[in-house]
């Protein structure tokens, strides 16, 4: 093991750098391993004290950094025995190339290429990355014996009316958990959007093929390395200390005054014809009026029918094929 002055900003610098990460130990007992290139495990001193194992995953978007200075502030305290760590842990960095550069992706988005689809665009770099976190997040869930969370970290490009929001992925037949949307509102996130559709996200990926409780967080707006101001991550920072240091378990009693939506559809942009008709100052989760002509392709118009729409993640810049915006309404838990 190594010694006590190596620091999570070392080890961010290394890990960017594609160098290896020596074993470190944690001060307060315990100790974190490198598993492959971006990879890290975090284990308490007591095997199997762990009754929920947590993946976190973070950078998955190249742009959006504060979500990795964030869990390297945590990495640090509990290598120096700020905090003591209770919960089994693996931290991912999604795409040290695009993080390197601070671009959301370098050849093609990321959160599009899991659930397998990565096999169909062999040549981008983020294909091999996608596989990657796959990978290591099946062989990590497959040795857990308690309960299972994955935590997917990014910031948006937008403002956001909410400024902190959580993202469930489609569930199929399976029950929201509530328990789990209590816990985040009481880590400062302001909304739900329910998924009712599959998609190649990697909280989906989790979701759905490893049957983990996964979230996509979407905790503030995307800015450069050094630019974020943390103190605007505080809810998620105590939130993700109390559950790495077991002084509670990610779950919570829900709140039925949270607000939650359902995603109605995607905006799929078909061609280079795609034209937005929502400024660039326009926020997410912004009310859309009835009759509203959201953007078109060609031939193709999507019209607002009011009843409380709003528009999400509006990009008109995506690639033909993906999605260039989501339009969600507001939904009750049964
Ligand atoms: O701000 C934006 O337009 C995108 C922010 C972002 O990266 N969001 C995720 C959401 C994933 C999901 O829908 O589950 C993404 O687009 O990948
Ligand atoms: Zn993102």
């Amino acid at each position: 093991m190594q010694t006590p002055d190596y620091t999570a900003a070392r080890l961010l610098d290394d890990a960017l750098a594609g160098r290896a990460v020596p074993d470190l130990a944690l001060a307060a007992g315990g100790s974190l391993r490198m598993v492959t290139d971006g990879v890290f495990d975090l284990l308490p001193a007591q095997a199997g004290a762990s009754n929920t194992d947590v993946l976190l995953t973070v950078g998955i978007h190249g742009n959006e950094t504060a979500p990795v200075e964030v869990v390297m502030a945590i990495i640090d305290d509990l290598l120096h025995g700020r905090l003591t760590l209770a919960r089994r842990t693996r931290v991912q960095l999604g795409n040290p190339d695009a993080l390197r550069s601070g671009e959301r992706y370098l050849d093609y988005d990321l959160n599009r290429l899991f659930d397998g689809r990565h096999a169909a665009q062999p040549d981008m770099r983020e294909a091999a990355h996608a596989r990657r976190l796959e990978q290591t997040a099946t062989t990590f869930f497959s040795s857990s014996h308690g309960a299972r969370l994955h935590l997917d970290l990014h910031t948006a490009i937008r403002g956001s009316l909410f400024e902190k929001f959580a993202i469930q992925p489609y569930l199929h037949e399976r029950p929201t958990a509530r328990a789990r949307l209590g816990w985040l509102g009481q880590a400062g996130i302001e909304a739900v959007l329910l998924h009712s559709a599959p998609a190649a996200t990697f909280s989906y990926f989790t979701s759905h093929r490893l049957g983990v409780d996964a979230y996509t967080l979407e905790l503030g707006k995307a800015r450069p390395f050094g630019h974020n101001d943390l103190s605007r991550f505080s809810g998620i920072d105590r939130a993700l200390r109390a559950l790495l240091g077991g002084a509670d378990d990610g779950k919570a009693d829900f709140d039925p005054a949270l607000p939650l939506f359902r995603a109605r559809y995607d905006l799929v942009k078909r061609s280079e014809a795609f034209r937005l008709n929502l400024a660039d100052s326009v926020e997410n989760f912004t009310p859309l009026a009835a009759g509203f002509v959201i953007a078109e392709d060609g031939e193709e118009r999507w019209i607002a029918e009011g009843g409380g729409e709003r528009i999400l993640f509006p990009n008109p810049t995506v690639r033909p094929g993906l999605r260039a915006g989501i339009v969600v309404e507001p939904v009750t838990l049964d």
